[in-house]
């Protein structure tokens, strides 16, 4: 199926103007829909490690062990930093992120324990 962007005014456009309005669109879809493929790779891949991440709050909580592990997210970082740089990834990115994703996993062990 063949899509118009959305704010392309109708007008006098040229019959090669269409055509390659019309090949941008279909472009644009492709990545769209490999986008929203990605996205649910994303978030299965996220459930996934929260449900392993939750077990380990329990162990740490029925074990009295501290809810974060520094010299552990020490080791994660440097490992994710690499694949990031092997992936095209932005490596500072990669670190944020992985770091906000910590940062709400020891929010859930620190409930563990209260
Ligand atoms: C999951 C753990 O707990 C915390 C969360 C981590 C994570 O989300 O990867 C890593 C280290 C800990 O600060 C763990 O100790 O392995």
């Amino acid at each position: 199926m063949r899509i118009r962007f959305s704010n392309q005014k109708d007008g006098p456009l040229t019959d090669t103007a269409t055509d390659a309005v019309t090949r941008a669109a279909d472009v644009l879809k492709e990545h769209r829909e490999s986008i929203d493929r990605l996205d649910a790779i994303l978030v299965y891949t996220l459930g996934e490690r929260f449900k392993h991440t939750q077990a380990v709050g329990k162990l740490k909580a029925e074990h009295a062990l501290p809810p974060s592990d520094p010299a552990r997210e020490g080791k994660q970082i440097a490992r994710l930093e690499d694949l990031a740089k092997r992936a095209d990834l932005d490596p500072e990115f990669a670190k944020k992120f992985l770091n906000f994703i910590i940062a709400e996993v020891i929010q859930h062990h620190k409930k563990h324990q209260e």
